[in-house]
Parts: C-alpha cells; sequence; structure tokens
C-alpha cells in the first residue's frame, strides 16, 4: 500500500514525556520515546491511552466492568476466556496511540501562562511542561467505551516553539475543514415531554456543549404540542440553510422528523404520496436523534447504544446511514410511514392500552405487556406478501446488519437499478397460496409483525428480527399463530435471549417488499375506521366461538409507536429513503460475542 504522505512530525512533551507526534491525511499518531528515565506515572503503566486527564481512572473502571461481568457469568469457560482475552490486550499494546483525523473533534491552543484554554475551560498545568515547553495545544477526539459508547477524549502536547504550536493548530484545523461531510448548522427539535421528560436537561448538558467544541452552530426549537416538529419541517423550515435536523426524544419524534421530511421532498419533487406504488424521492438532509425517549430503538439498532453524548458525536464526525422507510396505504390513501416496528395484535394491543398510561413513563411498555400477555387475543386475518427472492440474505441468517454492511449496500444496489421481481413457486403450506409473485397466508394470528430493522433495544438487545437490516430494501414480516400462552410466552422471551424466536412451529418470518393484510371481519364497502369506531365486534366473533373465549375481531396497528386508524393495510418499502447521522452498530472486540450464560 502506497505509504500516506507525512503532514508533520514533531517532538513534543506529554505527561512529561516526549512523544513522536505525527499527522498525515488519515492519521494523527503519537508514540513516547523511550529514554533512559523513563517516567512511569504511578506505578502503572497502563495500556490503554497514553495520556488524557480520564484515562487511567477509565481504564480502571473498564476492567472493573469486565470482571463484574466476569463474576455474574458463574461460567468457568468464558472466565477462561475473558482473562486470556485480557491479558493478550494488556500485553499486546504498547504505548503508542492513533487516532483517525475524521474523529478529531476539535482542536485549540492553550495558553499556557494562564493555565487556560482558549475555550474558557480551565486545566492544571504540570510545572516541568510550563518551563521547558511553553506553548500547548489540546485535541479533542473521539474514543470508544463500553458496549458502543463513544466518549470525548482531549489530548494536550506542549511544544518548545510557538511557531511550531501554531503550525499544528492549523494544519489540524484544515484538514478538518477538508472534511465535507461535517454539519455546520443544524436545527434541533427538543420533545420536552418524551421518555423521562429529561429532553432539554439532556442537549443543554450533555450535547450543546460538544456542538460548541466542534463549531456547530444551530437553531433550537422546544416543541410545544405534538407534530409540531412535523409540521415545522413540513411546511415551514427554511431547509436550504442547514446541514441536517435533530431531535431530542423517542421513537415518537424521530417519527416525526421522518414524516415532515419526507413529505416536504415528496411535495418539493411533485409526488403524490397517496399511491401506493409511487417511487418516492430520497431526501437529502441528514437526521440525528439525541435520545430521550421510553423505547429509542431507532437510536440502538443504528448506533448500539441510546446514549446522548454517543449519538452527539455521531453527528459531528458527519456519519451517515442510509434507511428503510415503509409506506403504510389503506384504499389508496397514505397514512404513515415506519421505519422499525409494524405490528398487529399482541404490539398493536400492548400500544394501545398503554397509551391510555403514558403517566407511568417508559413502564408502562412493561405494564401493558404483562397485561395484553394475560388477555392472549388472537386475529384472524389474510396477510398477501411480496417475498424479496432476487436478494442477499434472509431472516434466519446469523450474520447481522453492521457498519458498512455488504448486504445493504448489494441490495441497494439492485433496488436503484430495479432489478425485476422472481417469484417462487410451489408452496407447501396448506392455508397459503400464490398469486402472481405474491404469497397469500390466511389464518388466526397472535401477531403480525414487519420489522424493516432489528428493532434492538434495551427491551430485547438483539430485537425483534435479529438479522434484520436497515437499508436492503426488505421488511421482516413475523407472522404468530395462535398457540398456547406457554408457547407464546416462550416465544417472547426468546427475545430477550440467545435462543431462535423463529425456531418454533407456530411462527414464521418472510422477507418481503410489499404486504397487505386484511382482517376477517372487513367490510369491503366502507371499511371499518377503528379511530371513530373504536368497538370491537365481539357479537360476530361470538357466532364462530361457540365456547366463546372470545378474542375481539380487530387489533390496531402499531406503527412505529402510533396506532393506526385501519385495520387493512397496504406496505411498501422503499429502499434507503432517508439517512441518518449513524453508522450501523460498529464490531466489538470480543467480550459482545461471548456466550451469555444467564441466557433463557
Ligand atoms: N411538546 C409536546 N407536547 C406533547 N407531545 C409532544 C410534544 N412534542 C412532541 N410530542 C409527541 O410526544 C410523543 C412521544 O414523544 P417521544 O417519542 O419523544 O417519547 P416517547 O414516546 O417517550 O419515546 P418512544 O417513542 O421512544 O417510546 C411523540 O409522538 C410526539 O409527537
Ligand atoms: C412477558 C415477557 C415479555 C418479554 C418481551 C420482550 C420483547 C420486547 C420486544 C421489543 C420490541 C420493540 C419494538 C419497537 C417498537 C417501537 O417502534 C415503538 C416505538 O418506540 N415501541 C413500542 O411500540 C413499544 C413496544 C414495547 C413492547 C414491550
Ligand atoms: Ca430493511
Amino acid at each position: 500500500m502506497e505509504k500516506q504522505p507525512r503532514l508533520l512530525a514533531s517532538q513534543l512533551l506529554l505527561k512529561n514525556s516526549l512523544f513522536e507526534v505525527s499527522l498525515n491525511r488519515v492519521l494523527l499518531t503519537w508514540k513516547e520515546i523511550p529514554t533512559k528515565k523513563k517516567r512511569v506515572s504511578g506505578g502503572i503503566h497502563h495500556p490503554f491511552k497514553v495520556a488524557g486527564p480520564r484515562s487511567a481512572t477509565a481504564a480502571l473502571a473498564w476492567i472493573a466492568s469486565l470482571c463484574r461481568v466476569n463474576w455474574m457469568a458463574h461460567n468457568l469457560a468464558s472466565e477462561f476466556f475473558f482473562m486470556s482475552w485480557l491479558t493478550f490486550f494488556i500485553t499486546s499494546q504498547g504505548t503508542s496511540h492513533g487516532v483517525s483525523v475524521s474523529e478529531i473533534l476539535a482542536v485549540r491552543e492553550l495558553d499556557v501562562d494562564s493555565g487556560r484554554k482558549d475555550d474558557g475551560r480551565w486545566q492544571k498545568m504540570p510545572q516541568k511542561s510550563t518551563e521547558a515547553y511553553p506553548y500547548a495545544f489540546t485535541v479533542s477526539y473521539v474514543e470508544r467505551a463500553w458496549q458502543h459508547r463513544w466518549r470525548c477524549s482531549d489530548v494536550t502536547f506542549h511544544c518548545l516553539e510557538g511557531a511550531l504550536c501554531q503550525q499544528w493548530v492549523q494544519t489540524i484545523r484544515e484538514q478538518l475543514t477538508a472534511l465535507t461531510s461535517r454539519p455546520k448548522h443544524l436545527l434541533v427539535y427538543i420533545n420536552p415531554y418524551g421518555g423521562k421528560q429529561q429532553g432539554e436537561r439532556i442537549y443543554e448538558q450533555k450535547v450543546a456543549p460538544l456542538f460548541t467544541l466542534a463549531s456547530i452552530s444551530t437553531d433550537v426549537i422546544v416543541t410545544e404540542h405534538a407534530n409540531h416538529a412535523r409540521d415545522h419541517l413540513r411546511t415551514e423550515a427554511e431547509l436550504k440553510q442547514y446541514d441536517g435536523v435533530v431531535c431530542v426524544g423517542g421513537d415518537g419524534m424521530f417519527s416525526e422528523m421522518v414524516h415532515g421530511l419526507v413529505s416536504r421532498t415528496q411535495r418539493d419533487n411533485g409526488v403524490d404520496q397517496n399511491s401506493p406504488e409511487e417511487k418516492l424521492v430520497p431526501c437529502t438532509l441528514r437526521i440525528g436523534i439525541i435520545p430521550a425517549g421510553s423505547t429509542d430503538c431507532i437510536c440502538y439498532a443504528t448506533v448500539g447504544i441510546n446514549d446522548p453524548v454517543t449519538s452527539a458525536l455521531h453527528i459531528i464526525v458527519g456519519d451517515a446511514q442510509p434507511m428503510d422507510v415503509c409506506s403504510v396505504h389503506h384504499n389508496n390513501t397514505f397514512l404513515r410511514y415506519s421505519v422499525s416496528l409494524l405490528g398487529y395484535g399482541f404490539y398493536g394491543d400492548v400500544l394501545a392500552d398503554s397509551e391510555r398510561k403514558r403517566w407511568m413513563g417508559p413502564a408502562r411498555y412493561d405494564f401493558s405487556g404483562f397485561k395484553t400477555f394475560l388477555t392472549h387475543h388472537y386475529y384472524e386475518g389474510t396477510v398477501s406478501f411480496l417475498p424479496a427472492t432476487d436478494i442477499l440474505g434472509t431472516p434466519r441468517d446469523k450474520t447481522r446488519c453492521r457498519a458498512g454492511c455488504f448486504i445493504c449496500q448489494h441490495n441497494g444496489q439492485l433496488y436503484s437499478e430495479d432489478a425485476p421481481e422472481i417469484c417462487e413457486t410451489d408452496p407447501d403450506v396448506s392455508d397459503s397460496e400464490y398469486k402472481g409473485g405474491w404469497r397469500v397466508i390466511r389464518g388466526k394470528f397472535l401477531a403480525i409483525n414487519a420489522a424493516s430493522m432489528s428493532c434492538a433495544c434495551p427491551r430485547s438487545p438483539k430485537g425483534l428480527s435479529p438479522a434484520a437490516h436497515l437499508a436492503d430494501g426488505t421488511t421482516d414480516l413475523i407472522l404468530v399463530r395462535k398457540c398456547s400462552r406457554f408457547n407464546f410466552l416462550r416465544h417472547l422471551l426468546r427475545h430477550t435471549s440467545k435462543y431462535d424466536q423463529f425456531d418454533m412451529t407456530f411462527v414464521e418470518v418472510h422477507r418481503v417488499r410489499r404486504f397487505r393484510f386484511t382482517p376477517r371481519y372487513c367490510q369491503s364497502d366502507s371499511e371499518l375506521d377503528l379511530r371513530e369506531n373504536g368497538k370491537r365486534l365481539f357479537s360476530q366473533i361470538c357466532r364462530d366461538h361457540p365456547a366463546c373465549s372470545c378474542s375481539p375481531a380487530y387489533s390496531s396497528w402499531n406503527c412505529d409507536g402510533e396506532i393506526l386508524p385501519h385495520a387493512a393495510i397496504e406496505v411498501g418499502v422503499h429502499c434507503q429513503l432517508i439517512k441518518l447521522f449513524a453508522r450501523g452498530i460498529e464490531e466489538q472486540p470480543v467480550f459482545e460475542d461471548l456466550p451469555n450464560p444467564c441466557a433463557v
């Protein structure tokens, strides 16, 4: 490989040791220059970082957390694995450190005489360095912490001469300016009532200081009512002046951003959203999410954790993650967009019940989940779907959608080339048929779920469909047929363990491009409007169920946490319609892949 041109290389002082520091087009590296009288602070030569105010504590805390997890595991095999990995990690690391230029957040000169940084923050200066190396600059950069968290770390280099110090600062600033994907001006919407109602505090204390550090200017709107952000984006916002829009809230706030931005883009391009077959125009502005909601599943599945600082740093470095969006129609009328879960039956009923208990905060989902599980309602209807047979990947794959996902790239390419659909033949299922490439399945279902992405969240770290992809142009249609309460519980619990929730006789999963659902008791002429006429048709059902352990005729659709007004819907996936300030979940070293001995 061709060697990168060296832009700068100097011997600079760092924590009272001399380091060879160099910067090229992609990397800032620093490596300790061995001396006879090498100073090892506190007797511990910790391998995780050579400098920075929080490094030693962070390293110790990290080891402690590993030990705690290890202790909890009670598993000799994994313990041995942990310890060998830890030993390897400790012994294999030297004192050199590298930071990708794309993950440098800011650089600033340090006023050594006054001990004050030029951003007004105070810092204790080591006596030796101020005397011998009187000029200094601080580089802030992304450091990876536990479980996909990112943190802002600082390293301060001291120089002999002021000119050299300025040269370093200027060169790094030039490098950062050349990174065109980074946002400079953002429009931020804060929902003060999402999740635990901490949105404003989270933004002011954790996010705004990072945006200031990275010289990002913002216009901030604290929403005053539901759909405030959606309507502002759709009609009023002067989007040309922004490099992205950011929401502080949960999945509901993110959904508002998607609706505002997608509708605005279609309107500006003369696309009719009411036509289910219409190809939608992708949005150019990226969306950032600072998690402050109850489920935060979009954040969790695109970043790997629902952590405000991590999300802010992904925005600052200008990450871009494309995402599929499903459009939901009823009788050629547009209803809503969905990016995560479209759920009828169990998840629809959980949501409908939990909406009446918003005052409980995030705990409402646990309460309503338990209650809905006990009611054990099933629903009859017909599901028709167009299988995605021309693509890479299946819902039963062991591979996961991760940063730089090849399957998303490959299938996204296929979609943009408008590849013809290839249909399967010869179904071997008694209650299903094929019609022009569409498969039709009739039955009694406890749940019908369409997961356009994994839907991983703190409640279910692997998600509803662990192998689903963020940007492959498909959704995973999961059909859970009527079964005993015990079996349904086993299925639900498998969402929280390593076991396969699809490996059960009453569950099937299909990767699809489009699907339709018609409830059995659907009135074809005047389709029942659930919002206006929320009554369930118990009487009709009772005629079919003489024993009368009644299920209502209709459930509702949970569309990313919003209830849809119709039960009969048609859904189409729009490949990579939006982009997020994220990069997908990054692969982590070893310990994430260890078997979890606590799994059910
Ligand atoms: N100022 C406001 N007052 C009342 N409701 C609002 C306001 N701003 C936004 N909303 C609505 O609040 C709903 C819930 O918000 P949000 O998604 O932020 O939190 P959540 O529901 O607790 O989290 P999650 O969606 O992750 O479960 C959204 O659907 C949004 O439309
Ligand atoms: C009895 C034991 C039960 C254990 C079951 C665990 C299964 C958890 C799966 C969680 C799936 C979350 C899917 C995400 C959906 C979001 O678009 C939506 C908006 O935030 N959240 C909900 O509807 C909130 C839905 C919350 C459901 C619990
Ligand atoms: Ca998808």
